[in-house]
């Protein structure tokens, strides 16, 4: 099977964004471009030089409140988000607690028809499978495309997260944050994930593999 990956972009100006996205295109299916990390009035420049690439860049920007480093008002984020989904990207990443929120977020990104990827972390913890399937039936009402990624401080916690494959098998990415979690990150992709995230050297989140690795991985399959 193929492993598809999604190397997390997390530079601070538009023209890093851009070098790094050239380089982990070479060799990753997709990228993810953290706006969260560019300074707001840089992000339409960083989406202009980037165009080109957009059909296989994800698009987030995660505020502080979910692990980010977004630090203006909810207001501003919205409408950041609101522009780059203007950009069509592969995927919009938009965390549960923004879009349960936002009732004029869904019906504004579907006039755009750019997908979302509807998203949700524990930094912290694993919760229980009923608390997972319950968090999952509520997130589905927005998108088929959902993203569940927990703490792993056990190995018991990795298996709770990757029972979610039982409910769907595409299209959803779940998988645990942590040493304990690592493991997820290669087993998502053959329960169904579309791709797994990987860093280009420093890892953005912890557990996360670098693309080399995963490639090195990759090549020991029949
Ligand atoms: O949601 C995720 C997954 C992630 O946190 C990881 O653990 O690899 C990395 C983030 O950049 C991305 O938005």
């Amino acid at each position: 099977m193929a492993y598809k990956t999604c190397v997390s972009i997390a530079e601070s100006t538009p023209a890093g964004v851009l070098f790094t996205l050239k380089k982990a295109l070479t060799k990753s299916d997709y990228a993810e471009i953290r706006f969260d990390f560019l300074t707001p009035k840089d992000i339409p420049k960083a989406l202009q030089i980037t165009k080109k690439y957009h059909k296989r860049c994800v698009f987030t920007l995660r505020p502080k409140s979910e692990g980010g480093k977004f630090q203006g008002s909810e207001k501003e984020r919205i409408s950041i988000l609101k522009l780059i989904a203007e950009y069509n990207p592969y995927l919009l990443d938009v965390e549960y607690s923004t879009i349960s929120k936002n009732k004029d977020l869904t019906p504004y990104i579907k006039k755009t028809k750019t997908p979302v990827l509807v998203s949700w972390h524990d930094f912290a913890k694993t919760p229980s499978i009923k608390t997972l399937l319950q968090k999952y039936t509520q997130m589905k009402k927005f998108s088929s495309h959902i993203k569940i990624v927990t703490t792993a401080r056990s190995t018991k916690d990795t298996a709770t997260v990757l029972l979610l494959y039982k409910k769907q098998s595409s299209g959803l990415i779940a998988f645990a944050m942590g040493d304990y979690g690592r493991i997820s990150r290669i087993l998502c992709m053959n329960l169904g994930s579309p791709y797994t995230y990987v860093s280009l050297g420093k890892p953005v989140a912890p557990g996360q593999f670098s693309l080399d690795e995963i490639k090195s991985l990759q090549s020991l399959q029949k």
